[in-house]
């Protein structure tokens, strides 16, 4: 039996702060006695399913969060970069069919972690650095290729995530989210001692850390691991 404390990470592309929290998560995963849990959702359920609305429709927030995320994208060295049109990104084009395509390239992976990491992250990357596209079919591809899946998984997957039960599996990892009590991504989910801690936003690590019995080192914690 591992001593590894289960951390799950509940997010969607949709979210710059679900991006910065999942790439210090990950740097951390190797330096924390963690077993890191991927854990994509929808973050437009949880929004209706907890009654919350986005930060983002409220004008003085958004101007906040803005600043906020340019100071933050330099702290935490993630290329954060928002695109031209963000609410045309977040609220009229939305992520419910990437998340899908994210859904499907975890449920092929069968336990695994290396592919729905290296697509995540693309997928960010593409709105929340180049401000490209994540609706369309051949921008899943195009993720899904740099992320390194061959032609035939890249098919696969896309069949795959129209599929009912990818659809299925995406609502129940986002009712899951609202079970532990989720409002808002990112989202971490601690186990210590059988009993789950939730922790909101890419801001509560050091928090989180003294909750695992564990210490917050900045957000470089290992500066030879290779940076975005
Ligand atoms: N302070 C948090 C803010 C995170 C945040 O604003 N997340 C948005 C999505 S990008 C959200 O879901 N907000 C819900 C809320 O603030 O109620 C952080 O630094 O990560």
């Amino acid at each position: 039996m591992t001593s590894k404390k289960v951390v799950e990470l509940f997010y969607d592309v949709v979210s710059p702060y679900s991006w910065l929290g999942f790439e210090i998560i990950c740097r951390y995963r190797n330096v924390w006695n963690i077993d890191l849990k991927f854990r994509p959702a929808f973050l437009g359920g949880i929004m209706h399913g907890a009654g919350n609305k986005p930060p983002g429709l409220v004008p003085n927030k958004f101007a906040y969060m803005t600043k906020d995320l340019h100071r933050l994208a330099k702290y935490f060295s993630v290329p954060l970069h928002p695109p031209a049109d963000p609410f045309e990104v977040m609220f009229q084009k939305g992520t419910l069919t990437a998340m899908r395509f994210v859904t499907a390239v975890q449920h092929m992976e069968k336990g695994g972690d290396k592919q729905v990491e290296q697509v995540s992250r693309e997928l960010w990357r593409r709105i929340w650095s180049e401000d490209k596209d994540i609706t369309k079919l051949e921008s899943f591809s195009e993720a899904a290729k740099k992320a390194g899946l061959s032609d035939d998984e890249i098919e696969k997957a896309l069949k795959l995530s129209t599929s009912q039960e990818i659809k299925d599996k995406l609502k129940r990892s986002t009712e899951e989210a609202l079970n532990y009590g989720a409002f808002g991504f990112p989202m971490l989910i601690c186990h210590v001692d059988g009993k789950p801690e939730m922790f909101f936003g890419s801001d509560r690590f050091e928090l989180m850390a003294n909750s695992i019995g564990e210490k917050w080192l900045g957000p470089n914690p290992d500066s030879s691991a290779s940076r975005l």
